[in-house]
């Protein structure tokens, strides 16, 4: 598109320096999010989609660092490195320091919603003291009027008798209202971009839905930006107009939600459309997608995803794909890091389907040279 995104990433990577080695949790993703736009983040568990949302808020902690990548918000520098004078990474001048993304950044310009209620609430005061508190501190508004405001959100977000409840505690409320409450708390200072970590993971379907109905509805009346971390196709279905697709920290695939669905380009993504429950097809029919995860500790050679994917050749082992346009939908680039794409002209054609029984049992690393 051509308008300046609202949030820019560019190869972002986080790590973990742990004793059992180095976690590379999110290895070089780059996307981007427009004025507007709810852009979806799906992968399994373990994906690294919660290590990238609170990298893009500079929330890691250690032993965890963001050590390379650029993160641009609105045309500032959330994060971004520099070649120093004696060759080694030092952060750019002209990145925010921790006090500009506290009072500046965060919560302001950029909130963000949890999966967990509680890790969000203080479970010893009320509902509505946390949310006034929280409007009188980013909004300079007295007491009286961020009470005033507290209760107009409540009812904004769909709480039933927003005074009453108001005066109650976290507990009194349901999974689903306090979920409500954090929404109302992230959309209290009206920032651009939510960033919303699983925030209907932990609730059952009929509230999930009525959930992700009360932030399609409010997303157009405030025009926010989301980015939506979810393991969940069918969500990402529902909310998002673009998804990326992530694999052992890496974006696999990325597209228009309807592009996605409709000409999928990577065998991971097939296989988590086809692990999802649809309407026309029974429970039975589902295909559990093979194999665990790796850890992201010792990712395997070349395609992260070769050791579970149907169509994982030779070559899959040995080439390490990169995110490569392999087709456009509405303006933008469908890209998919998957090398059965001609775009990639690293003979895919011509290798030799892999044999998954073998490799389970004996995991050497070359297959020897007998070449066809
Ligand atoms: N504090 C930590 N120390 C070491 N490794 C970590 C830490 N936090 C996350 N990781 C690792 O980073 C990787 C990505 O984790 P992350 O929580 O981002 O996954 P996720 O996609 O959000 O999964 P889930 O769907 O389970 O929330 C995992 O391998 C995880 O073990
Ligand atoms: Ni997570």
């Amino acid at each position: 598109m051509s308008s300046e995104p609202l949030l820019r990433v560019e190869n972002l990577k986080t790590q973990f320096f742990t004793d059992a080695g180095t976690v590379r949790a999110v290895d070089g993703i780059s996307f981007e999010v427009h004025e507007g736009e709810i852009v979806g983040l799906v992968g399994e568990s373990g994906a690294g989609k919660s290590v990238a949302s609170m990298s893009l808020l500079r929330l890691v902690e250690s032993p965890g660092e963001i050590v390379g990548g650029e993160i641009t918000y609105r045309g500032e520098t959330l994060f971004g490195l520099e070649e120093g004078p004696d060759g080694e990474l030092r952060e750019r001048d002209d990145m925010l320091s921790n006090e500009e993304m506290r009072t500046r950044i965060r919560g302001n310009e950029i909130a963000v919603i949890f999966q967990d209620p509680m890790e969000t609430l203080n479970p010893v005061f009320t509902v509505g003291g946390q949310l006034r508190e929280f409007i009188e501190l980013n909004r300079d508004l007295s007491g009286k009027e961020a009470r005033k405001e507290a209760i107009e959100m409540l009812r904004e977000v769909g709480i039933p008798d927003p005074e009453e409840r108001y005066e109650e505690y976290p507990h009194q409320f349901s999974g689903g209202m306090r979920q409500r409450v954090l929404i109302a708390m992230a959309l209290a200072c009206e920032p651009n971009l939510i960033i919303a970590d699983e925030p209907t993971t932990a609730l059952d379907v009929t509230v999930e839905g009525q959930i992700i109905d009360l932030v399609d509805e409010l997303q157009e009346k405030y025009d926010t930006s989301f980015v939506w971390v979810t393991h969940d196709m069918g969500v990402v279905a529902e909310i998002c107009d673009r998804v990326n697709v992530m694999y052992l920290g890496e974006i696999i695939e990325q597209a228009p939600v309807d592009e996605l669905f409709h000409d999928t380009k990577h065998p991971y993504t097939e296989a988590l459309l086809n692990s999802m429950p649809r309407p026309d097809r029974t429970v039975g029919e589902l295909e559990p997608i093979e194999g665990v995860m790796p850890e992201a500790i010792s990712p395997p050679s070349g395609c992260r995803f070769h050791p579970r994917c149907p169509d994982a050749r030779e070559v899959c082992q040995r080439v390490h794909p990169e995110n490569k346009e392999v087709a456009r939908a509405d303006g933008y680039p469908h890209n998919a890091a998957c090398v059965k794409h001609d775009v990639f002209d690293v003979g895919y054609d011509e290798s030799v389907p892999l044999d998954k029984e073998p490799q389970m049992t004996a995991s050497t690393p070359s297959a020897g040279d007998d070449g066809e």
